[in-house]
C-alpha cells in the first residue's frame, strides 16, 4: 500500500481540496496523509471565505509526516500565496518527494481567488521547477505562459513550452475547451475522452492530479497514469449525484457505491 500526501486547501462542502484529495487517494488502494495550507467555507454554490495558515503549521505538518512516515508520493494544489509556496519549496527540496505532481490551483470553479496574485513569481519560480508533473487547466496554462490559449494546437504548444521552461512534464488539461475534452502532454500524446453533458464536475482537476499521484506511485508510466486517471474522473463524473444546490462534486466511491441517479443534465 503506497503512502500518498496531499499539500492543498480544505474545501467544507467536500468535492474539492483536501477533501476529494483524500477521497480519491483512498478509491485507488493507497493511504492518504494531508498537509492543510489554507481552510475555504465553500459549498457547491462556491467559497465564501478563505483562511491561509500560518507557514509555521504547515511547515509542522509537512516534518511531522516525513519524519516518521515513508511517503511514496506528493500531490500539491492549493498553496494560498508566496510564504506559504516558499515554505513548502525549501521542505520539498530537502525532502525530494517522487512522484510530486503539481496542480497549479489559482481559481475556484465558482471564480473565487485560490492564490493571491503576487505569489505567481514563487509558484513559478520556486514550486513548479520542483515538479514530476504540472497539470494547469486551460486558464492556468495561459497565465503561466502569458498567452492565450484557443485549441489543440495551443495546447500541444503550451505543454511542450511550460515543459522546457520548468524542467518538468506538463499535462494541460482541456475541460475548459469546447467538444470532447482533451489533455495534452508535453511527450506529444493527446488524450481524447468523451465530454459528460454534466454540470456536477466540482473538483474534477484535483481528482485528476491525485489519481496521477498514485498511478504513478504504483509504478504506471506517465501516459498509463493518464489514461487511467482520465478514466477514473470520467466514470466518477459520469456517476455524480446532486448533494447541493450548486455544482456538486464527482463520486469517487462510484465503484462501491454506483449512483442511480448519476450521469446527465440532473439538477
Ligand atoms: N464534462 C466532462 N466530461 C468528461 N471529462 C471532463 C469533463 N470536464 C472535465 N473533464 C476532464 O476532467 C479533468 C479536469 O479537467 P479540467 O480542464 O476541468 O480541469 P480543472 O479546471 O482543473 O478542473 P476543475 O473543474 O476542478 O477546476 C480533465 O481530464 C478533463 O478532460
Ligand atoms: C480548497 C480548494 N482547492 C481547489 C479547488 C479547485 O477546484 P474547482 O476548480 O473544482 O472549484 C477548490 N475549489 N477548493
Amino acid at each position: 500500500m503506497k503512502h500518498i500526501l496531499t499539500i492543498a486547501g480544505s474545501d467544507s462542502g467536500g468535492g474539492a481540496g483536501i477533501q476529494a484529495d483524500l477521497k480519491v487517494i483512498s478509491a485507488l488502494g493507497a493511504y492518504g496523509m494531508t498537509v492543510i495550507t489554507a481552510i475555504t467555507a465553500q459549498n457547491t454554490r462556491g467559497v465564501t471565505d478563505v483562511r491561509e495558515l500560518d507557514p509555521d503549521i504547515v511547515e509542522a505538518q509537512i516534518r511531522a509526516v516525513f519524519d516518521d512516515i515513508p511517503v511514496h508520493g506528493v500531490k500539491v494544489g492549493m498553496v494560498g500565496n508566496a510564504v506559504i509556496i516558499e515554505r513548502i519549496a525549501d521542505l520539498l527540496t530537502e525532502f525530494a518527494p517522487h512522484p510530486l505532481v503539481i496542480d497549479p490551483v489559482m481559481v475556484a470553479q465558482s471564480g473565487h481567488n485560490l492564490l493571491a496574485s503576487e505569489a505567481l513569481e514563487a509558484l513559478t519560480h520556486r514550486l513548479l521547477p520542483l515538479a514530476d508533473l504540472i497539470t494547469p487547466n486551460i486558464p492556468e496554462a495561459e497565465v503561466l505562459l502569458g498567452r492565450h490559449i484557443k485549441d489543440g494546437g495551443d495546447m500541444k504548444e503550451a505543454a511542450t513550452e511550460l515543459a522546457q521552461r520548468l524542467g518538468s512534464h506538463v499535462l494541460v488539461k482541456g475541460g475548459h475547451l469546447n467538444g470532447p475534452p482533451c489533455d495534452v502532454l508535453s511527450t506529444g500524446t493527446s488524450f481524447l475522452g468523451e465530454r459528460i453533458p454534466t454540470r456536477h464536475t466540482h473538483g474534477t482537476g484535483c481528482s485528476l492530479s491525485s489519481a496521477l499521484t498514485v498511478y504513478l506511485a504504483q509504478g504506471y508510466s506517465l501516459e498509463e497514469a493518464v489514461e487511467q486517471s482520465k478514466s477514473y474522473v470520467a466514470s466518477a463524473i459520469q456517476h455524480a449525484f446532486p448533494v447541493g444546490k450548486g455544482n456538486s462534486p464527482i463520486h469517487h466511491f462510484h465503484a462501491w457505491h454506483p449512483s442511480e441517479v448519476g450521469g446527465t443534465n440532473h439538477g
